[in-house]
């Protein structure tokens, strides 16, 4: 029997009505990295995840977490090599894409709630830009702290000023302009580039913080970061990389046995060669994002804050981190809350794509000339997949106002080198 007035049947209707109209000349000329987000986009019916890396469904300790959002995808859906690291757990190569590297849990629950904390708490505030300070007067302790003591309080647009030097910029969708990748003979000209602000939108309303929160897209680490010119903002220096993010990622890149990766890689390293051989050491994180990602609209949407439209709908579209000088140093990416799908394909947008699941306390490195300049990105945050160790509020109750946030939360704490090691800018 159907019943016509459930949600499951106005679904199947709306779905059925979109695949009418479309047009398959459309779906034709769609590269292989556009087909896959597509398909992991789709709401209804929802994605089939039998082509999806899920590397926790090896782990019996992690089985909680994989049936929490009835959410799986498969071990074996991509060739992988396991290797032990230096801590004993398990790390995985994709011999397909030669430089990712997967560290699934390398992160304890413990660990996944104080990077949630340092996320919210401590870092995405002053000094810290985040993409609510474009159109904000945010007080100095940053919107989560605001939040905390009063989700009320009114926060003011910032005003355009009449003397500032703004970006000019033709309206338009931004991120489909790729911007030439940096290396060490353009960094010059590069730096020397102007990097105006980009101007505050006139349109913005007063809100109160708790209508705020969710809009909380990015914070950046380190070097400035332009969104306008896609380069980095060398002139505003360095803000120290917070020594548990430090930590962490130099464990993570001197977890890997990196001769076992690389030791028959034959591709071009570029004018320095084959820097792997000095990671354990010199690897130096200087700059990076961290991303927020919302898994339900919330409303009040009668603008938008997504100037950088990297974040809208809470997706992010294939790209390439070309802006960083070093081409080949590992970016450390650090998962926390909801599941995501993450898409890796290779140096054009024509390559299949490797769909990845990745959970809380997954940590992914992509390094080397294939790897680190590869299209990727993450069609799909996937709801309701909260593990178990970050929804439970009975041991402690001070964790329940971070579970309502993260409820609803994926975040990403995504890590860079900019300069090769030998490299000196002349900044100073
Ligand atoms: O959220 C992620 O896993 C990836 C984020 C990313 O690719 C980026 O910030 O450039
Ligand atoms: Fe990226």
């Amino acid at each position: 029997m159907i019943d016509s007035s459930g949600q499951a049947y106005k679904k199947a209707r709306r779905y059925l009505k979109t695949t009418r109209n479309r047009n398959p000349d459309i779906e034709k000329d769609w590269t292989p990295f556009r087909a896959a987000e597509k398909h992991f986009k789709a709401r209804f019916p929802p994605p089939d995840l039998t082509t999806v890396l899920d590397l926790a469904t090896l782990d019996e300790s992690r089985a909680s977490e994989v049936t929490a959002g009835n959410w799986a995808g498969k071990p074996d859906a991509a060739q992988t090599r396991a290797f032990t690291t230096v801590s004993g757990t398990y790390g995985y190569t994709l011999p397909e894409i030669p430089g990712l590297i997967l560290l699934p849990a390398f992160l304890c629950p413990e660990k996944q709630k104080e990077l949630i904390k340092w996320s919210l708490v401590e870092h995405a505030r002053r000094p810290n830009e985040t993409n609510l300070d474009i159109h904000y007067l945010l007080p100095s302790e940053g919107i989560w702290n605001a939040y905390v003591r009063d989700g009320n309080t009114v926060i003011h647009p910032r005003q355009i000023e009449t003397d500032a030097e703004y970006l000019k910029q033709d309206p338009g969708p931004r991120t489909l302009i790729d911007n030439i990748p940096a290396n060490t003979s353009n960094f010059e000209s590069f730096n020397n580039v102007s990097k105006p602000p980009t101007p505050p939108s006139s349109n913005v309303q007063p809100a109160s913080c708790s209508d705020l929160l969710p809009r909380l897209r990015w914070a950046n680490i380190g070097w400035s970061y332009h969104w306008g010119t896609k380069q980095y903002d060398f002139s505003k220096g360095k803000i120290p990389i917070h020594h548990t993010i430090r930590d962490l990622c130099k464990s993570a890149v001197q977890s890997v046995d990196w001769k076992g990766v690389f030791a028959l890689d034959t591709s071009d390293w570029g004018p320095h060669g084959a820097d792997w051989m000095y990671w354990d050491e010199n690897y130096e994180p200087d700059a990076g994002i961290v991303n927020f990602y919302q898994t339900k609209v919330h409303l009040l949407s009668y603008h938008t804050l997504d100037v950088n439209s990297r974040n809208v709908k809470d997706t992010l579209m294939a790209h390439v981190d070309r802006s960083e000088v070093c081409a080949t140093s590992p970016l450390v990416s650090i998962s926390l809350g909801n599941a995501a799908i993450f898409l890796i394909g290779g140096l054009t947008r024509e390559t299949e794509p490797v769909p990845i699941l990745l959970r809380s306390g997954d940590v992914v490195i992509m390094s080397g000339p294939a790897c680190r300049r590869a299209y990727h990105g993450v069609p799909r945050i996937l709801e309701n997949t909260l593990s178990p160790h970050l929804a439970d509020v009975v041991d402690e109750p001070d964790w329940s106002i971070y579970k309502n946030y993260m409820d609803s939360t994926r975040i990403n704490i995504n890590v860079r080198q900019v300069f090769p090691k030998e490299f000196d800018p002349g900044l100073s």
